[in-house]
């Protein structure tokens, strides 16, 4: 059997501390691995079907957890920025029960690297549009949690160190729908609960990596756990994954992308945005198509939405309306509507080709993981859409 080394004193510490927690962790260890900090391995051979991690609800932190409610934010506040408060006033309390799980967590330093949210303008401005897009509503809701937080942290929290906070809960979060709680004592009633208000961090759990395929983290009134979907040798790294992402939504939510994605694609707005007329953008505001273009890779393909945008552009306004109204079902007009998509997408190879050059150029030294992240990405975009084209040819 191979032997899993600790990766720390540390990780040893919290170990113990998850356990005291009454989380129960069965066969496998926290490991560091180059490139995505730390991550799960099996410490012995695994069976398909073994529970791995189960996690109680005592354990997991969110806005029910007594010492949250304690700091008696303005309920308000989104579900994300209270945890975010009450991870950064912990974080100056040296005394805080959460000590040993914070102390296994990135840094600072390791954000600033890794998150597109902490990068410099200059190089948030070489992202890919639909990457920025992503990027621009993380900021909006940063900034609203941190003007509607600040009055309430007093002045030990800077706005450095809660948008830190803030990156652990968007980075470390698992969907938490409260099934220990009768609806009575839910934050919001059961049935009005959103995404938003679903937010719980999982001690250990959250040490797993994402991968495309991997063990799905599931929960009920206990708490959470993770089975093993398949079964592993000792050594081998075990993923979770953290739902059909593609590599741009990854790379700002959680400062990584995944060089074989199956969930990869892109948006094509910009694209079909930059040729739409002002009445055209208006009918498709008004039938409810406007915007939310995707293309997938594999198959290259792009969504219903986006034919709608294409149709209009390229067709008489009553072919169109038949496609829409669904008396057609458009595959009289594909061939017209695909030679458009080519040239459009031919356009935006000379984009990318610019953009890599771009990338290129930045000093060598200057930011070199966020160089070499960005490179990855416009290089899996240029094959992306290089493949679509040459689909699209034939
Ligand atoms: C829930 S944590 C997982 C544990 C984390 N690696 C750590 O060091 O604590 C999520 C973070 O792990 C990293 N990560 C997860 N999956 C990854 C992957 N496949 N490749 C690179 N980094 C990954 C990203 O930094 C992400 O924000």
């Amino acid at each position: 059997m191979t032997t899993v080394l600790s990766p720390g004193e540390e990780h040893d510490r919290f170990i113990e501390w998850a356990q005291e927690q009454g989380i129960q962790i069965n066969g496998v260890a926290p490991a560091k691995f180059v490139g995505r900090g730390m991550g799960i391995v099996a410490a012995r051979d695994l069976k398909k079907g073994e529970k791995l991690v189960s996690v109680p609800t005592s354990a997991i932190l969110n806005i029910d957890t007594k010492s949250v409610k304690d700091c008696d934010f303005p309920r308000n506040i989104s579900v994300h920025g209270r945890l975010a408060g009450y991870i950064a006033l912990e974080h100056e309390n040296r005394k805080s029960t959460f000590q040993p799980w914070q102390d296994v967590w990135p840094t600072k330093a390791e954000f600033n690297e890794i998150m597109p949210l902490n990068w410099e303008k200059s190089l948030q401005e070489l992202l890919p549009e639909p990457a920025k897009d992503l990027l621009n509503a993380q900021c909006k809701k940063l900034e609203k949690d941190w003007s509607d937080l600040q009055s309430h942290l007093g002045s030990k929290v800077t706005k450095s160190l809660f948008t830190y906070a803030w990156l652990i809960v968007n980075t470390r979060c698992f969907y938490w729908d409260y099934p220990n709680l009768p609806a009575s004592r839910l934050p919001k009633k059961r049935g009005h609960l959103t995404a938003d208000d679903c937010y719980g961090l999982c001690p250990f759990m959250d040490y797993f990596n994402h991968a495309d395929e991997g063990c799905d983290p599931d929960h009920d009134a206990k708490g959470y756990f993770v089975t093993a979907n398949r079964d592993y040798k000792a050594g081998e790294e075990i993923y979770v994954t953290y739902g059909p992402h593609t590599n741009d939504f990854l790379l700002v939510e959680y400062g990584f992308i995944l060089t074989s994605n199956r969930s990869d694609g892109t948006r094509l707005d910009h694209l079909i945005f930059s040729k739409l007329s002002k009445e055209q953008a208006e009918i498709l505001k008004e039938d409810g198509f406007y915007g939310k273009y995707s293309s997938t890779a594999t198959p290259p393909s792009i969504c219903y939405r986006t034919q709608t945008a294409l149709r209009l552009l390229t067709l008489p306004s009553r072919r169109y309306t038949a496609f829409i109204s669904g008396n057609d079902d458009g595959s009289v007009d594909q061939p017209a509507v695909n030679s458009y998509l080519k040239k459009l997408l031919e356009g935006y190879q000379r984009e990318i080709m610019a953009m890599e050059e771009r990338v290129g150029e930045l000093e060598k030294g200057v930011g070199a993981a966020q160089k070499d992240v960005l490179a990855k990405r416009w290089r899996q975009l240029r094959e992306m859409v290089g493949t679509f084209v040459k689909e699209l040819s034939t």
